[in-house]
C-alpha cells in the first residue's frame, strides 16, 4: 500500500469510500459541507495501485490545555476500504501521522473514536469525558441557588460568531481539552440550519444572558408527536455561563420553554455545577457517559513541558510505548514552581505506566491513582500516583464540546 497526500481532484473519492464504511448517503448540502471541510484538511491516503482504499483526514486544531495551548491534528474520517480491512492499512496511516507530527512539532494528536476498542492499541487515551443530562421539565426546574435576574434575550445566529465566540475562547483558559473555534466553525459546526442527524429538529435557537455577556445556550426544539404523545423537547448543544446563578438562569429559562416536556443534553462536562445546584435528581437525572476526546502523546516530552502543573514533583516514570521507541523508557519529570523539565533517567522508576494512560491523566481528566487501582499503573514507590495526580490537578475538569 502507497501512503500519499490524497490531491483535491481525489476529494469526493475519499468522500465516497467513507460513505461507504460509515454507511452514510449525504443529502447535496451536507456533501457540499464535507467537500468543503475536506478542502481544508490535510489529507492522507493509503492507494492499491490507483485506488484509494484507506484515508484520514486531519484537522489543524489548537487545544486548551492546563496553562495555555498546544496545535495538534485532529484526526477525521478515518475509513479503510472493506476489501482491505485488517492488513495494517490503519497502522500505516497513523505512522504516517505520527511522522508528520514530528515534522510539523505537533506534541500530540486527538480524535473521537467510532469504536473505543480501536485506538487504544495506537496510544491513544481518553481524555475527557462526556454525560447526557436529561430533565423533566414538564414542572419548572428545582434549583437550590437563585438564577441571576437579568434579561435574557434571544440572539440572531448569523451575529453569533461574533458574540459567542470571545466568550467560547475565554472559557477555553479555564478548561483543558478544548479546542479554538473560528467564525467559520462556528457556523459550519454549530449553527447550521438542518441538524444532521434529525431533520424534525428547529434550526438553532440562541438565548444570551446579561450585557456584556455573562453566558449563553444555543439549542434546538422539536415539537410534540402527536402520534406517540411524547412532549416537546429541547435538545441543548451548548452552555456556558460566568457563575453558577447565570447558568442557573439558562438552564431555567430552557426547562421553562412552552410546549415542550423535555430537556436533553449531550456532551456536558463530569463537573457540571447543574448536577449540584439542582434540587431534585430524580428531575435532573444523568443518562449516560461516554469517552469524548482520546488524546496520543506523540513527543511525551514536549507535550509535559506545554502544560502548567499544580504542585511541585519529582518523579521517575518508566514508559511502554510499542508505537513510538523515541517515548519509551525512564524519564525524570521535575515540578518547579508549575514548569515541568523531563529528562532521561536511569534511576529506579517510582511508577511504571503506558503512554496511553499518561494520555488518559494528562488533561487532568483521569485519575492516576484509580489506574493503579486498575492494575494499569504499576507504583513502586508508595504515594507515587498521588503525587502525580496533585501535580496534574485543574481546577475544572477538562471538556471536549466539539465532536468532529
Ligand atoms: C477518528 C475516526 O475517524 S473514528 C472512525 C474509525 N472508522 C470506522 O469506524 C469506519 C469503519 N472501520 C474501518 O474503516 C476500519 O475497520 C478501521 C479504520 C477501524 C480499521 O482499519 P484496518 O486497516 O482494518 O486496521 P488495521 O489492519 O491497521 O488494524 C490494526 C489493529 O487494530 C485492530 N482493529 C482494527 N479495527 C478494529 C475495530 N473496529 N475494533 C477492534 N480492533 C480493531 C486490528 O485487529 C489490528 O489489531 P492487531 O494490531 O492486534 O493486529
Amino acid at each position: 500500500m502507497d501512503i500519499r497526500d490524497v490531491p483535491e481532484a481525489h476529494i469526493d473519492r475519499a468522500l465516497a469510500l467513507a460513505y461507504l464504511v460509515f454507511h452514510e448517503r449525504p443529502e447535496d448540502e451536507l456533501h457540499k459541507h464535507q467537500q468543503e471541510l475536506m478542502r481544508e484538511c490535510e489529507r492522507i491516503g493509503a492507494y492499491d495501485g490507483d485506488t484509494l482504499v484507506g484515508f484520514v483526514a486531519l484537522h489543524r486544531f489548537t487545544l486548551s490545555v492546563p496553562g495555555g495551548e498546544v496545535p495538534c491534528p485532529g484526526l477525521t474520517y478515518v475509513c479503510v476500504a472493506p476489501t482491505h480491512r485488517r492488513r495494517g492499512v490503519l497502522s500505516d496511516l497513523i505512522g504516517e501521522v505520527h511522522r508528520r507530527c514530528a515534522a510539523e512539532g505537533w506534541p500530540l494528536a486527538v480524535l473521537w473514536a467510532s469504536e473505543d476498542a480501536i485506538y487504544g492499541r495506537f496510544g491513544f487515551g481518553a481524555a475527557t469525558d462526556g454525560i447526557t443530562v436529561e430533565i423533566d421539565s414538564r414542572r419548572p426546574l428545582a434549583l437550590r441557588i437563585t438564577p441571576d435576574e437579568r434579561p435574557l434575550r434571544m440572539v440572531d445566529p448569523a451575529d453569533a460568531p461574533e458574540l459567542l465566540g470571545p466568550y467560547y475562547e475565554a472559557t477555553r483558559a479555564r478548561r483543558p481539552g478544548r479546542l479554538a473555534r473560528d467564525a467559520a466553525r462556528w457556523r459550519g459546526e454549530w449553527l447550521v440550519d438542518k441538524d444532521e442527524e434529525d431533520d424534525e429538529l428547529s434550526p438553532p435557537r440562541i438565548v444570551a444572558l446579561g450585557d456584556p455577556l455573562a453566558g449563553y445556550a444555543v439549542y434546538r426544539t422539536r415539537p410534540e408527536n402527536e402520534d406517540t404523545h411524547s412532549p416537546g423537547l429541547v435538545r441543548l448543544d451548548e452552555l456556558e455561563a460566568d457563575t453558577p446563578q447565570a447558568a442557573a438562569a439558562l438552564w431555567s429559562y430552557l426547562a421553562s420553554i412552552d410546549l415542550t416536556g423535555t430537556v436533553r443534553a449531550w456532551g456536558r462536562p463530569l463537573d457540571d455545577p447543574l448536577l449540584l445546584f439542582a434540587a431534585d435528581r430524580d428531575q435532573v437525572r444523568v443518562t449516560g457517559q461516554f469517552p469524548a476526546l482520546w488524546l496520543r502523546l506523540v513527543d511525551v516530552t514536549a507535550a509535559l513541558t506545554a502544560r502548567s502543573w499544580a504542585a511541585d514533583t519529582d518523579l521517575v516514570l518508566e514508559l511502554r510505548d510499542d508505537r513510538l521507541p523515541s517515548n519509551a523508557g525512564r524519564l525524570r519529570l521535575t515540578v518547579i514552581s508549575g514548569a515541568a523539565h523531563c529528562t532521561p533517567s536511569t534511576d529506579p522508576a517510582d511508577l511504571t505506566l503506558d503512554v496511553r494512560d499518561l494520555a488518559a491523566c494528562y488533561l487532568g481528566g483521569t485519575k492516576a491513582v484509580r489506574l493503579v487501582h486498575a492494575g494499569l499503573i504499576g507504583e513502586h514507590t508508595p504515594g507515587a500516583a498521588d503525587a502525580l495526580d496533585a501535580a496534574l490537578h485543574t481546577g475544572q475538569l477538562p471538556h471536549t464540546g466539539d465532536e468532529f
